[in-house]
């Protein structure tokens, strides 16, 4: 009887392994039969797991990817047994980006607004919801709106200043990666939601409290991120990716709260709540064609061409992502500046010359105009976006089966492409000797000698980053305040080579950045 009993027992579990052996095996020929280079995945994680089992998360592996593929234009991977599109060459990312855009919209993110309001934003929308939303939002970054906004930036640079006044006083070595999330935060609260939350005099005031906990780089996080890559459809289910109700209902009573405030007493700011209030009154009108990459885009999207009205949970979820986009990715790119200015002083003296020069032609204050005099400091934050992009990797989804431009491949609807950033910022080929911090690789000639498509900080097409412009000045007027009144010096705490954190959402350094500030003797 228990022989019977173990005999089945061992004849269903060799069917189970046949089973799986034979499923892996046809899902792993598929870039074979069309002809795509491709590595040896293993089941049950595909390309991704050596990476995994290394504590890296899915993007740091995707970058590692891209090396295995030296000298192809692309590479069929397998995230599990899903087959994913890593693309090397310019030319293709262009296509994807920019040419092919009405295939390439989504990001491939899925999430239900109506249960999940806050998740109904931007950076996850697409199809014709997402191009309404855009549409309708990209005025709010006009250079008209950025000059209007730019006191708020030189107010909290100079607050900057004052935070780090007494650390310097003492010689105290500064995690400088929060003191910059605190100067971005109070940027964002003051010009996205209208309020001052001064975190950098009260580092546990709320708006910093929930920065921190949204962005808190757990194990949890990159577990739920790894599913969310690979099975978005369960992450969707188990809500992986939803913030926590706290969070939700702060953000989502804060942005009801100050709407109704401005309502009730006819407040206005000329700031994102303003046009945002605006646009649920329908007092302002976007013309379809306002911006010209998003005029005539054809979105073969019927299923959510409804009109898309702008509710009070929209005005929030857009808040969010502006909150969220804005901070982190700003205080880092800062961050890593920092860092690399500490470590070539020869740079950092280069760059606080020309900073002199032009803030004493503007009498020692810092305009809209004396930044974009500042010829040098933009050659420095392109050079920080290219060793540490924020975003280390773009997505697309294709969302109509078609033949990539340029190649003989055909891409069908539903796979994912993936644009590995850090890795192309890293690629010799375009950037020779790539770990040495180099500014004049941003000269107007060096620039011409590569492709377009081989520097992507912000991404490109008409998904770009909307707050580029935004993100830019802010960190621009960040490292303008700091450098005219401080050297910034590394000390035996700052991590040399650096490390970074897999479980960050964006490019983050380990263990934070220690960095020490030594004040200027007055002029
Ligand atoms: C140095 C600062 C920043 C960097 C490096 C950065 C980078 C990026 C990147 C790489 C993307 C994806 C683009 C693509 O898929 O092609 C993106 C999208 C986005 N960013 Fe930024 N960003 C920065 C600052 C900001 C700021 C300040 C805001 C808002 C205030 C913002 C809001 C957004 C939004 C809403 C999207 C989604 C756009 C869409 O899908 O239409 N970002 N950003």
């Amino acid at each position: 009887m228990l022989d019977t009993y173990l005999l089945q027992l061992s004849v269903l579990f060799a069917i189970a392994l046949t089973a799986i052996y034979v499923y892996f095996k046809a899902a792993f020929s598929y870039w074979q039969k069309r002809g795509v280079p491709s590595l040896k995945p293993k089941p049950p994680f595909g390309d991704l797991g050596d990476a995994i089992f290394r504590g890296k998360s899915v993007r740091q592996a995707v970058t590692i990817l891209y090396k295995e593929f030296d000298g192809q234009k692309f590479g069929g991977i397998y995230n599990f047994a899903s087959p994913t599109l890593l693309l090397r060459d310019p030319e293709i990312m262009k296509v994807v980006l920019v040419q092919d855009f009405d295939k390439f919209h989504s990001r491939g993110m899925l999430v239900n607004e109506e249960r999940d309001p806050l998740q109904g934003h931007l950076v996850t929308l697409s199809g014709s919801k997402w191009k309404n939303l855009r549409v309708k939002l990209t005025p709010t970054f006009t250079s008209g709106k950025m000059k209007m906004m730019f006191g708020t930036l030189v107010d909290c640079g100079r607050e900057l200043q004052l935070c780090l006044e007494p650390l310097a006083h003492k010689g105290e070595t500064v995690e400088v990666k929060d003191v910059l999330a605190r100067y971005s935060t109070d940027i964002i609260a003051s010009c996205a939601f209208g309020i001052q939350c001064n975190c950098l005099k009260n580092p546990d005031a709320d708006f910093r409290k929930w920065g921190r906990k949204i962005l808190e780089p757990t194990l949890m996080r990159r577990l739920a991120r790894i599913v969310q890559f690979a099975f978005p459809s369960l992450a969707l289910r188990l809500r992986l990716e939803t913030p926590p109700d706290d969070i939700s209902n702060y953000f989502i009573n804060m942005v009801k709260n100050t709407v109704e405030y401005r309502e009730t007493n006819g407040v206005k700011r000329n700031d994102f709540m303003d046009l945002m209030i605006q646009l649920k009154n329908k007092t302002l009108e976007v013309p379809e064609g306002e911006d010209s990459a998003l005029g005539n885009l054809d979105i073969d999207d019927m299923k959510t061409n409804a009109p898309f009205e702008i509710t009070m949970n929209v005005i929030a979820a857009q808040a969010f992502v502006f909150f969220l986009a804005g901070f982190e990715t700003s205080s880092t790119t800062m961050t890593f500046c920092l860092y690399e200015l500490a470590l070539n002083p020869d740079i950092q003296e280069r760059l606080r010359a020309e900073i002199d020069t032009v803030l004493q032609k503007h009498e020692g204050n810092i305009t809209y105009e004396s930044v974009f005099e500042m010829k040098y400091l933009e050659k420095v934050v392109d050079e920080t976006l290219r060793k540490y992009p924020p975003a280390i990797v773009l997505t697309r989804q294709c969302a109509k089966t078609t033949k990539l431009r340029g190649t003989d491949v055909t891409v069908e609807k539903g796979t994912k492409v993936l644009i590995p950033v850090l890795a192309l910022h890293h690629d010799p080929k375009y950037y020779p000797d790539p770990e040495r911090f180099d500014p004049e690789r941003f000269s107007e000639e060096e620039k011409k000698k590569r492709p377009k498509f081989s520097y992507l900080p912000f991404g490109e097409g008409p998904r770009i980053c909307i707050g580029m412009r935004f993100g830019l000045m802010q960190t621009k007027v960040g490292l303008i305040s700091i450098l005219s009144k401080y050297e910034v010096q590394c000390s035996e705490k700052t991590s040399v080579p650096l490390e970074f954190d897999s479980r960050a959402l964006v490019l983050a350094p380990t263990g934070g950045m220690w960095l020490k500030f030594v004040k200027r003797c007055a002029k």
